[in-house]
């Protein structure tokens, strides 16, 4: 029988967005490089790692709120930046942006998205005047074009740039082969790529970008800037001291670098070099409650979902991202109440170990 309340957990609602999907998007979507050896194994070292709870604290039930970036958010969640958002619902990026903004977390807005940053900005305000939106940038080896999307970024009301950098080519997706997958249906633009025409095929992601870029880009903007995709601690180290604002410890969701680390297996590596001097958040495979305490175990001030937001919003549009947020909320809830946490910031490393040892 089927059920009538609905997907009660993530993989359920993967599970109706492939019923919803066009399998050809469901395929972009669900997709890693390669043999997606690190999107499996993203997902398979949250169920490896275990928590070890502690007893009759006596704290009462826990708050979520916290800061990430300076920004107040209602829970440790972001929304990582995710391409093509109607590609799984005619609401697309303005839904997400509504469910983001009345959930009160963060929604990191794509370069790449079907609806132009301005309009992104003014949905999520509609909401709440105050919705955090940050951007996500590809830097762009045409410098004056890439200027010119980062004061669209700023003028619509972005907060912080987050740069792409585990992206000097693009992965390679055998599903998106096998399918013909390579360009966005007729009807869907890249409405922040106006400057070069609108599509997608005019993006460059380019093996020339470099530090310097990073040098450049701190120059024209005073909006913090993050890195997304670093997994090495060195790199950690070199963004601390060239003054980036954070990092998101990322391997993309295993469409880029197939074969990478899970990234949750690469936060304490990261958070020792870093030693506190910059906020970070983890991504990838991020599928529960549990899941987000591990991340905030292991060193991250919040932990972001791709997929999750994706299958919700092809399940029900803005009330299915909605649905997608609030499960995670309660899980979170429950999970920081069971492990004897009051809040996102008092959760001890020694609550995570490997498998069950120590
Ligand atoms: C369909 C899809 C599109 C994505 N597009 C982008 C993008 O445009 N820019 C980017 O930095 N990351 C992009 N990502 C990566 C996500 O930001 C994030 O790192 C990843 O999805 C996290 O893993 P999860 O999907 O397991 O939560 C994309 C991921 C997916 C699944
Ligand atoms: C040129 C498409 C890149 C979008 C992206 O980052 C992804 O699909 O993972």
């Amino acid at each position: 029988m089927k059920s009538v309340r609905g997907p009660v957990n993530v993989r359920e609602f993967e599970h109706a967005a492939r019923d919803a999907l066009d399998p050809v998007f469901y395929d972009y979507f669900a997709s890693g490089a390669q043999d997606e050896v690190t999107t499996a194994a993203n997902e398979a070292a949250f169920r490896r790692l275990c928590l070890v709870p502690r007893v009759l604290r006596g704290l009462g039930p826990p708050g979520l709120e916290t800061t990430v970036l300076g920004h107040r958010t209602s829970m440790p969640l972001l929304m990582a930046p995710t391409a093509f958002h109607r590609l799984a619902h005619p609401g697309a990026e303005l839904a997400t942006a509504r469910a983001a903004a009345g959930a009160g977390v963060v929604m990191i807005a794509a370069m790449l998205a079907t609806t132009a940053i301005e309009e992104v900005a003014g949905e999520a305000r509609k909401v709440d005047e105050n919705a955090a939106l940050w951007f996500q940038l590809y830097v762009q080896p045409d410098l004056g074009f890439t200027e010119a999307v980062v004061r669209r970024a700023e003028a619509a009301g972005c907060t912080a740039l987050v740069v792409t950098v585990d992206s000097p080519a693009l992965g390679r997706n055998e599903r998106g082969d096998r399918n013909g997958f390579h360009d966005l249906p007729p009807g869907m633009r890249c409405e922040n790529l106006r400057e070069i025409g609108g599509d997608v095929r005019g993006v460059v992601l380019s093996p020339e970008i470099s530090w310097r870029h990073l040098d450049w880009l701190r120059g024209i903007t005073g909006l913090p800037i993050v890195l997304k995709g670093v997994l090495h601690p060195e790199d950690a180290r070199l963004a601390v001291r060239r003054g980036v604002d954070g990092l998101i410890v990322s391997n993309h969701g295993g469409r880029q670098l197939d074969t990478t680390p899970a990234s949750i297996d690469r936060l304490p590596v990261i958070a020792d070099a870093v030693g506190g001097e910059i906020p970070l958040v983890l991504d990838g495979g991020v599928r529960r409650g549990t899941d987000v305490v591990k991340a905030l175990a292991l060193g991250a001030s919040a932990a972001a979902v791709g997929r999750p937001v994706l299958w919700g919003l092809a399940v029900d549009g803005e009330d299915g991202v909605a649905r997608v947020l609030s499960l995670l909320r309660a899980e979170l809830v429950n999970a920081l109440t069971l492990c004897g946490c009051d809040s996102p910031l008092s959760v001890p490393r020694d609550l995570v170990v490997e498998g069950g040892g120590r």
